[in-house]
This record gives structure tokens, C-alpha cells and sequence, in this order.
């Protein structure tokens, strides 16, 4: 199969988008997989397949595929790219575009220069939607770790979310402490891992260990799921700022039941094709 496709990113979390409305397009886990291989593919944090939407009120559908060839609910940075890839493929002109993704439905507000807002909908956080084993809802929850305890927050923005305070992330044992969360029983679904450095009540740092990648420049709905759980501790006010590797997200959160507004850059690389 003859694939023409996009390299894009967001924030330097990068995303190989296939356009499947022109395009015959039939992927498996391993030919994901094998497009995200760094050494033997074309490389990337994630695929983003767009399709036709199943629902006549919404403009596309996009499917979203971990480096790994998980199929996923939800991807922040990938949603901005999306709305930039979709009109400069000419599927659309519109600026606000209502995209199905397995998570639900979201609204793409193209803004000028490369700048994208999304509404990322409400973040869920009863254990049991996340999926987070745990008897009660809490702000924190005290979770054993290779014989250690740490405190977590446990958000779902569409995808499973795990944030941890640190004082400065530059030391935060990412590789080591993420890979552990990841994969912990009490997130059956596995999960994303966040650590985050509050600055002030305006401005944090984060590393995410993103789940079924590791750590990626930046991820979009880490960014969301770390500004709820800070805000619903009391530690931030309902506009952040926070600094990634990659660079600076927007994340606004008016507070329980609203929606997370998330703004960011959007960035083409390049055009290919590959046969897979
Ligand atoms: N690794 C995530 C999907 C991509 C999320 C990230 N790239 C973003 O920008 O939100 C997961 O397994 O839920």
C-alpha cells in the first residue's frame, strides 16, 4: 500500500497524518508500528489517521495511534495539527472545525499565524471513567511504586492521565518513575505520567511519559490533565501557562464540569510518501 502522507508536530511531538478520505487506507497495529520506527520508517510519537466522519453534524473523524500501535481515545497536540493538516489538504476552509474522535466530539478554532485552540472538552475525574482503581474520588491518591509511595492525581481527558508534583523537573526520575506508572494495575488501561513543577499560580513546567511512547516534547492532554488536578488542589488560577521541552502550551480550565480550553502551535515539516 502506497501511502502519501504529512509530518507534522506539535511543540515537537510528532505525528505522521494520513489523509484516508483520498486515500484507501487499511493499517494494522504492526504497519503503525513500522511507519513509527525512527530507524526503519518514517518516525513519530503518533499516527493520525483522518476519515470521513460517521456523524453528518461533524466535519472528519481522526484516529490516533501510539508509536506502539495502541490505538488511543485522545491526543491534544495532535488535534491542532489535524485542524492545519486538513485545510491545507483542502478538505475543508472552514476555522472551526468539529472533529469525532474515539473520546468524543471536539471544536478546532484555527487561529492566525499557526496557532490552534481546542476545546477538550470536560476532564472526567471518578476513578472508575479514567480507568483508575481506587474506593472514592479524591484530589490525590497514594499510589505504591516498587516499594516506594508517591502522591498522584488521577485525570481522564479522554485518555488516562497520572500527574505528580516534583520540585524541578529537569531531576524528575522520568524514565525510570514513568515507565513504572505506565504500566501499574491500578490504570488497567495503562497510563499517561505527568510531573509537574508549579512556577506560580499562572505558570508550570511538565515532563510527560506518555503512554505506549515514552517521553515525547510535549503532550496536549497531559498538559490539560496536569492543570485540572493543580487547580482542583487549590495550586493554580483557571489560566496556565505551561512550559514543555517542546515549548509553551495555553491550558484554561474555568473550574469541575467545564470545559479545557488548550491553545498551541501547529507545525507542517514536510510531505512523503511510504509503501507499507
Ligand atoms: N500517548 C497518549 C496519546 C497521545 C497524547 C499526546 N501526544 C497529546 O498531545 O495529548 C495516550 O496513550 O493516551
Amino acid at each position: 500500500m502506497r501511502l502519501k502522507f504529512t509530518k507534522m508536530h506539535g511543540l515537537g511531538n510528532d505525528f505522521v497524518m494520513i489523509d484516508g478520505i483520498t486515500q484507501r487506507v487499511k493499517l494494522t497495529s504492526d504497519k503503525v508500528r513500522q511507519i513509527a520506527d525512527r530507524h526503519t520508517g518514517i518516525g513519530c510519537d503518533q499516527l493520525l489517521l483522518v476519515e470521513a466522519p460517521r456523524d453528518p453534524d461533524v466535519d472528519f473523524r481522526y484516529r490516533i495511534y501510539n508509536a506502539d500501535g495502541s490505538e488511543v481515545e485522545n491526543c491534544g497536540n495532535g488535534a491542532r495539527c489535524f485542524a492545519r493538516f486538513v485545510r491545507e489538504r483542502r478538505l475543508t476552509s472552514k476555522e472551526q472545525i468539529l472533529v469525532e474522535t474515539a473520546a468524543g466530539v471536539l471544536q478546532l478554532n484555527v487561529q492566525g499565524a499557526d496557532q490552534v485552540s481546542v476545546d477538550m472538552g470536560a476532564p472526567v475525574l471518578e476513578p472508575a471513567k479514567i480507568p483508575f482503581q481506587a474506593d472514592i474520588q479524591a484530589e490525590t491518591y497514594p499510589l505504591e511504586v516498587d516499594g516506594e509511595t508517591y502522591t498522584v492525581g488521577a485525570v481522564s481527558m479522554g485518555n488516562p492521565h497520572a500527574v505528580l508534583l516534583v520540585e524541578d523537573v529537569d531531576s524528575a526520575p522520568v524514565e525510570r518513575l514513568g515507565a513504572a506508572i505506565e504500566c501499574h494495575p491500578r490504570f488497567p488501561a495503562r497510563v499517561n505520567v505527568g510531573f509537574l513543577q508549579i512556577i506560580d499560580r499562572g505558570h508550570a513546567r511538565l515532563r510527560v511519559f506518555e503512554r505506549g511512547v515514552g517521553e515525547t516534547r510535549a503532550c496536549g492532554t497531559g498538559a490539560c490533565a496536569a492543570m485540572v488536578s493543580a487547580r482542583i488542589r487549590g495550586l493554580v488560577d483557571e489560566e496556565l501557562e505551561i512550559t514543555l521541552p517542546g515549548g509553551t502550551l495555553t491550558i484554561h480550565w474555568p473550574g469541575p464540569g467545564e470545559p479545557v480550553t488548550m491553545t498551541g502551535p501547529a507545525t507542517a515539516v514536510y510531505h512523503g510518501q511510504i509503501v507499507v
